[in-house]
């Protein structure tokens, strides 16, 4: 049975590019954040000149950065350009005026012939320069695009990990990185603009020469294109900027969709319908904006084209008025009349690039914005205390701390003090805040009150980078990068000694996963590669706890269900190696699994966010408190043999 189409949930039912076959998911309408309504979208003509050189400073200090040379070049040959339109116009009056003055025709085109030679060298040098000015700027762009891009990722690495659970940081990224992929696009539209107008320019100074009226004349002819294109890029910038949170919801959806890591699920739960049912409601909306935009840019474009003709016939009307009249030369009135057509030709070049370099001018201000806000967010403390090479304690110390725009706390009033060589146990119920409090110990987090200290020193003063270099960490949801098993284990640590990794693969139980590979450690672990493997759910968890074990210095080790996916045999081999690890360090161990805490020098329970019990297995067994209501639940699934 066909389902009739699902009418759309927030527009008036039109025809449709889809064919609404399936039903229409109901999907929210996310807003742009509050700041994003800043005066980027309330803009007048004041605001966009006032704005238009700063624009194009951004991209010009990018292109003075990427490649000096290059733009040194492409202004030289700018200016050349126009020099170059010059010499042509005025070389075309001196051929027009023996070739209209009277007398016999073999002597006056003997006088013109010079001029002649010279208008031809001039369009051919035209010609010439032209391409290498796009020669040039083709090298520049992609270098500029290459240290936008730098920026961009280095911004978004830096920035604490709270930012990415921020919405209005996310909608700015997604901005940012856009912009960073199109920045050369601003390059070549700047470089058109300049050339456009310096030729226009010269052909004005020409003009001007000519006669004086000629000048208002060609502005009148020039003007309400370039009027027309930037009230089509404001439109279609504003529309963008409206759309910026469909436009990520689009991608999410895409991404869900298609992704591998999704494929089962969507055979598997039937979700094609509903999948592409979300698709099309999302798609939707951005279809609307888009043709609202293409109404505007065509209603400003007939109007900017409606003015500009009837401005041209005037020219041109004003022009053989002129030379009626007798107020100006025949010849003079024929080079008007060339240059008004140049001016017309680069007009279209100059309108494009206007266009172009204000849209794309906006999107590199909103990367500029996004790394200026990401700097805020990452500011460093201005001298950072030295972390502590072996920390004694790490201590939370009355720690509260809320998810950013959420109400309740995920921890509340934490006070836990853990030393070295000791095995601390996190356990409690889900989302009771366990890996929250360990990614506080760790610096990854900063509290909204109270304070993380290793030894004396306070990390919310330290730089977090020479803290996380001392940190080991098996998060719960760890990272499937698509490399080869060696570069999974060593991580960003280089190249790694051969023994190194093996003994940390053998720790982890990662030695067996490594015999099984075709090309052992060099195998890529990502089967969409040419001839990448995937791992089983136990595999992966044995490669990224072997990632962990392989930072063998690091003196907080803090695994996070690392069993969770493990057989019975692995696991107790990895909590043997997790109780090793132990000395000399200190370790951190969140786990549902009892059985491993029994062995924790001590173990905290998390309730709502705060601690409710602290002590050995044994005194929290004796207490008969949370902990030992889940140990006797977790005995009695296993039959109370093991646990
Ligand atoms: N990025 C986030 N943004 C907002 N809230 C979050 C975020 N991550 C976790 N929370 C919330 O914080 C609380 C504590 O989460 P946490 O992950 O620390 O729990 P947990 O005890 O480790 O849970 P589990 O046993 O399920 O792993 C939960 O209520 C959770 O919904």
């Amino acid at each position: 049975m066909t389902s009739s189409p699902a009418p759309r949930p927030d527009a008036a039912p039109r025809r449709r590019l889809f064919h609404r076959t399936s039903p229409t998911a109901p999907l929210p309408r996310y807003t742009v954040s509050a700041e994003r309504h800043d005066d980027a979208l309330n803009v007048s003509w004041f605001t966009i000149a006032r704005r238009l050189p700063r624009l194009s400073g951004i991209a010009v200090r990018l292109a003075w950065q990427a490649a000096p040379r290059a733009v040194l070049l492409t202004c030289l040959l700018q200016l050349i350009t126009a020099a170059v339109t010059a010499i042509g116009l005025y070389a075309t009056t001196s051929a027009l005026t023996p070739l209209l003055a009277s007398g016999a025709t073999p002597e006056r085109i003997g006088e013109a012939l010079p001029a002649l030679i010279l208008v031809t060298v001039a369009a051919c040098a035209r010609s010439l320069v032209s391409a290498l000015t796009v020669a040039t700027t083709a090298r520049i762009g992609p270098r500029v695009d290459g240290i936008a891009e730098a920026r961009y990722l280095e911004a978004a690495t830096r920035v604490p990990l709270a930012a990415y659970d921020d919405p209005a940081w996310s909608d700015q990224s997604e901005a940012a990185s856009r912009a960073a992929k199109d920045a050369h696009q601003m390059i070549e539209a700047l470089t058109s603009v300049t050339g456009a107008v310096l030729s226009i320019a010269a052909a004005a100074g020409i003009l001007a020469h000519l006669h004086p009226v000629l000048l208002p004349l060609l502005l009148l002819a020039v003007l309400p294109r370039g009027f027309a294109a930037v009230r089509a890029a404001r439109a279609a910038y504003l529309a963008d900027r409206h759309t910026l949170a469909d436009r990520r919801l689009r991608h999410s959806v895409i991404f869900e969709t298609s992704s591998r890591d999704h494929a089962l699920e969507v055979r598997a739960y039937t979700l094609r319908p509903w999948l592409l049912g979300r698709f099309r409601t999302v798609a939707a909306r951005l279809e609307d904006a888009a043709a609202e935009v293409g109404r505007t840019t065509a209603r400003h474009q007939l109007v900017g084209d409606a003015v500009a003709g009837c401005a041209t016939v005037g020219v041109y009307a004003a022009l053989l008025w002129l030379a009626a009249t007798g107020r100006i030369a025949p010849a003079a009135a024929g080079t008007a009349f060339i240059a008004v057509q140049l001016s017309s030709r680069l007009l279209a070049g100059l309108v494009q690039g206007v266009n172009t370099t204000y849209k794309t001018g906006l999107y590199m201000a909103d990367w500029d914005a996004f790394l200026a806000d990401t700097a805020t967010r990452t500011r460093l403390p201005e001298h950072p205390r030295p972390v502590p090479a072996d920390p004694q304690v790490i201590e939370a110390r009355n720690v509260t701390f809320h998810y950013p725009g959420s109400e309740l706390p995920a921890l509340q009033n934490v006070t836990v003090r853990v030393r070295r060589g000791e095995v601390l146990a996190i356990v409690g119920a889900n989302g009771s805040g366990k890996s929250t409090l360990a990614k506080l110990l760790a610096g990854l987090y900063t509290p909204t009150t109270g304070t993380v200290t290793w030894d004396a020193t306070d990390i919310s003063r330290t730089d977090p980078e020479q803290l996380w270099r001392r940190l080991a960490m098996l998060p719960q949801r760890f990272a499937r990068w698509p490399v080869t098993a060696r570069e999974n284990i060593t991580l960003g640590q280089g190249p790694g000694d051969e023994a190194g990794i093996r003994a940390a693969a053998r720790a982890a139980g990662a030695d067996t996963v490594l015999d099984s590979l075709p090309d052992g450690l060099n195998t890529n672990l990502s089967p969409s590669w040419w001839g990448g493997r995937d791992l089983s759910g136990g595999q992966w968890q044995r490669i990224a706890t072997a990632r962990a074990f392989y930072r063998a210095d690091a003196p907080l080790l803090i695994c996070d269900e690392p069993t969770s996916a493990l057989d019975p045999l692995a696991e107790e081999a990895v909590y043997r190696r997790i109780q090793a690890l132990a000395e000399g360090r200190t370790v951190i161990l969140i786990t549902h699994r009892l059985g491993s805490t029994r062995t924790a020098d001590r173990i905290i329970v998390l309730d709502g966010g705060t601690i409710t019990e602290e002590g050995t297995h044994e005194a929290l067994l004796a207490r008969n408190g949370t902990y030992a209501a889940m140990w006797r639940a977790q005995a009695d699934t296993y039959s109370g043999d093991k646990v």
